[in-house]
């Protein structure tokens, strides 16, 4: 169990201003602690039963050690039983490690205690006495806590009284031999490197054996030990002053001369919070170069290891301590690394959104983590730093290559649609060179992507856009050939309506006036309006970036078109109602009138047959000629077929099996004509004949002689005859004919009024004559 004394007062415990290694403080000219300011709280770290404690990170925090980093030194003091030990830390560092009852004189310190010295950074080590008379022989404790102490401190206080000087056993000689053989263990590989400093303090040194004398003395029994220790192979022939420094001070006797005393450990204080100090012990190369903040698990990593016997080796202590700390530190400094970025994920990835200066955020996320993780773990062994320094970036550049890769596939379909978008504005303005319009598409899109994947490219990553920059121009290429098509689509619509257009005339005017050269006509019309086409379709692929194939085949299907085309208006031209017309208007003019285009008005001496006949045939000679297009000398035009247009069949207008159709049709239908023409001949001959004619002027002839002579009848008949003709000539004969009736229905009414009254009249004369009573 750990034991803790309990500090009330921890605030007033802790030093209100840090000491720097660097600096002198206020404390460096303190002869001794008041003795009612309250002791700086302590710490047993490991218990009488060999527990390593879990509240030092607690504890460091509450000194205010955690974040000192390298800025703090750690001490111990070594030494047997009740010498004064704990009393010369309180009195030195300020610290409260409970010190023996006088009237007892039993062992007070058990275990291993920790605390911190008043106003500086000072971690201050207790370690249990060795006198053994407690423990009886056991020396293993005492090896366990020299290990400990020889591996978590720069300073060892060896605390000896003076009369101890020169006797083995009485001045601890054996704990130091043990010292000197752990150390050897330690830093075996270490030579020269981590020095430890023993300051070996001679408690009640009355003065009568100079102080150097008596360091002599015991540097010369140090030499003896250290000769005695066995060393490991290789290490043999290696010194003392190899892994050790030393340093020897006096102090007076503590009861007998408390003053003096009291001044001689301030004294000895300044050289712990003094670095002006000459004698100052907290040299750097005495530092162990445990960062502060992994002091805790690095402290109860050796405790655990001495514990389990395993050997332990300090170089890999440290590796043990900075792959854990460095782990620790790397997965804060991920947590919070993964809160900045998680605001980008949604747009990024599930949004398809591109994030404007993306590539600048990350790698400042990234660099604020990195820092992070530098600013502690660096301290740490530096192998190890550097190789969870990478991993760490591994694993940034894992988490930054998703928004990565979101990004530059959303850059990608933004400079897509960019482009398409742009040839879709571009396109249909008025007037517009289409390679050019797309080379300045893909310039522009192009440029677009390569900015913002160039932008995202982080430093330390092997991050490429090159794979997504060849897909893209790849669907640059589909893009633009996808326009190009639609284009020629346009155009090639454009060019038919033209041919259409050209071709519609020309056509109908050489089918209506059916004639052998006829066809010939119609293919000059098409050649015409080919040629143009072909003009403009040369003009156009130029703009188009035409390849000459290309061109070519366009033109071949300009030409397949414009036949089409001809062929619909042909089929259109030459419907059977339509053919039927064309030879019923052949027929007709050859029929009905005559060469001079006047109405034929036939007569008897007519030989009505054989103009029939003539002209019947005339038209059904048509039918043939328009059965195929071929030239007049019975060849054709050439054009080339392909899969799906047969030229050759597209030659044949009329099946044989409709030729026959046609002309039986047609014959059936000029037959009415023949008939026509025969009947009227004979209304013709049913004229009046002359001699009733002559019979009716012979038999009027009284009459008009009656009216030549006589003056009245004359004039009558001459106003008559006046009057007719001006109602003739004024078109009066409606208006007189409603007169007429008009009048005619009023005499009528008229006369039949009088016919009514006068038969009235007539009844009632009947009726007095019936009422009168006869006279009898
Ligand atoms: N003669 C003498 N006695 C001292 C001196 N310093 C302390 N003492 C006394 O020695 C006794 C033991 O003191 P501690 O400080 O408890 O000694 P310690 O070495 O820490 O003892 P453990 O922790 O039990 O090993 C106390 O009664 C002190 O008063 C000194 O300089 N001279």
């Amino acid at each position: 169990m750990d034991s803790v004394v309990p500090d009330n007062s921890v605030s007033t415990a802790q030093p209100s201003n840090p000491v720097s290694k660097n600096s002198t403080t206020s404390n460096a000219i303190i002869e001794s602690w008041d003795e009612d300011i309250e002791p700086i709280s302590r710490l047993q770290i490991v218990d009488e039963d060999q527990k390593f404690t879990e509240n030092l990170p607690e504890y460091m925090g509450k000194w205010g050690l955690a974040e000192a980093g390298f800025n703090y030194n750690v001490v111990a003091v070594f030494g047997s039983q009740s010498t004064g030990k704990s009393t010369l830390l309180n009195k030195l560092f300020g610290t409260g490690f409970d010190v023996m009852d006088e009237t007892q004189r039993s062992q007070t310190t058990k275990g291993i205690w920790i605390s911190r010295g008043r106003g500086m950074h000072v971690v201050v080590m207790d370690v249990e006495g060795t006198d053994g008379r407690e423990r009886g022989e056991d020396q293993d404790f005492e090896r366990k806590s020299a290990l400990f102490s020889m591996a978590t401190s720069e300073v060892i206080i060896l605390n000896l009284w003076e009369h101890q000087v020169g006797l083995y056993h009485g001045a601890n000689m054996g704990l130091l031999k043990t010292v000197f053989e752990v150390n050897l263990q330690l830093f075996q590989n270490q030579k020269g490197k981590e020095k430890t400093l023993i300051l070996i303090v001679i408690r009640d040194h009355v003065g009568a054996t100079p102080l150097e004398n008596l360091s002599k003395t015991l540097q010369a029994d140090l030499e003896k030990i250290w000769a005695g220790v066995s060393k490991p192979e290789g290490l043999e022939d290696c010194k003392i002053h190899d892994y050790f420094d030393f340093m020897y001070t006096g102090l007076p006797h503590k009861v007998l001369l408390p003053e003096k005393f009291d001044e001689e450990v301030a004294k000895l204080r300044t050289r712990f919070n003094d670095p002006k100090d000459p004698n100052y012990v907290f040299r750097p190369q005495y530092h162990k170069r445990i960062p502060a903040d992994g002091y805790h698990i690095y402290a109860s990593g050796i405790w655990d290891t001495i514990l389990t016997n395993k050997d332990l080796d300090l170089p890999t202590q440290q590796e043990l301590l900075a792959q854990y700390r460095c782990d620790e530190i790397s997965n804060a400094a991920y947590e919070v690394f993964l809160q900045q970025i998680a605001p980008f994920r949604s747009p990024i990835v599930e949004k398809g959104q591109t994030i404007p200066e993306l590539g600048e955020q990350l790698l400042s996320i990234r660099s604020e983590a990195l820092q992070t993780f530098d600013k502690n773990a660096s301290r740490y062994h530096q192998g190890v730093y550097q190789k969870k320094r990478a991993d760490m970036l591994t694993k940034l550049n894992t988490q930054l290559n998703v928004l990565y890769v979101g990004q530059l596939k959303n850059l990608h379909k933004k400079a897509i649609t960019m482009f398409e978008e742009r040839l879709k504005t571009e396109l249909k303005k008025p007037s517009y060179n289409f390679a050019e319009v797309v080379e300045a598409g893909l310039k522009e899109s192009n440029e677009y992507f390569l900015k913002g994947a160039k932008e995202i490219i982080l430093p330390d990553t092997d991050w490429s856009y090159s794979h997504e920059h060849s897909l893209l121009e790849e669907e640059f290429g589909e893009v633009s050939s996808r326009a190009r098509s639609e284009e020629f689509r346009k155009m090639s619509k454009a060019l038919s309506k033209q041919v259409e257009t050209e071709l519609s005339e020309p056509v109908s005017l050489a089918l209506n006036n059916p004639k052998p050269g006829m066809w010939q006509n119609i293919i000059d019309a098409y050649k015409k309006t080919v040629d143009s086409g072909e003009k403009v379709l040369t003009q156009k692929a130029k703009s188009f970036n035409s390849s000459k194939e290309e061109l070519d085949d366009s033109r071949a299907n300009l030409k397949q078109q414009a036949w089409v085309v001809l062929r619909k208006k042909v089929d259109e031209e030459l419907a059977d109602s339509m053919i039927l017309l064309k030879l019923r208007n052949s027929f007709e003019e050859k029929f009905r009138y005559d060469e001079h285009g006047l109405p034929r008005v036939w007569k008897p001496s007519d030989d009505i047959d054989l103009h029939f006949k003539r002209a019947r045939d005339a038209a059904l000679d048509l039918i043939p000629l328009f059965a195929k297009i071929e030239l007049e000398d019975g060849s054709t035009f050439k054009l080339e077929s392909t899969e799906d247009f047969d030229y050759q069949q597209s030659l044949i207008v009329l099946s044989e099996a409709k030729q026959i159709d046609i002309s039986n049709r047609f014959k059936r239908e000029s037959d009415p004509f023949y008939l026509e023409a025969k009947r009227s001949v004979v209304a013709t001959t049913a004229k009046i004949p002359m001699w009733l004619i002559v019979v009716m002027i012979a038999l009027g002839w009284n009459e008009f002689m009656t009216i030549i002579k006589s003056p009245i009848y004359l004039v009558l008949f001459v106003m008559c005859v006046a009057g007719g003709y001006v109602v003739y000539a004024l078109n009066l004969w409606g208006p007189l004919e409603r007169i007429i009736s008009a009048v005619v229905g009023e005499a009528t009414r008229m006369a039949k009024e009088r016919v009514a009254e006068g038969v009235e009249k007539v009844r009632e004369q009947t009726d007095d004559k019936k009422l009168t009573p006869v006279k009898a």
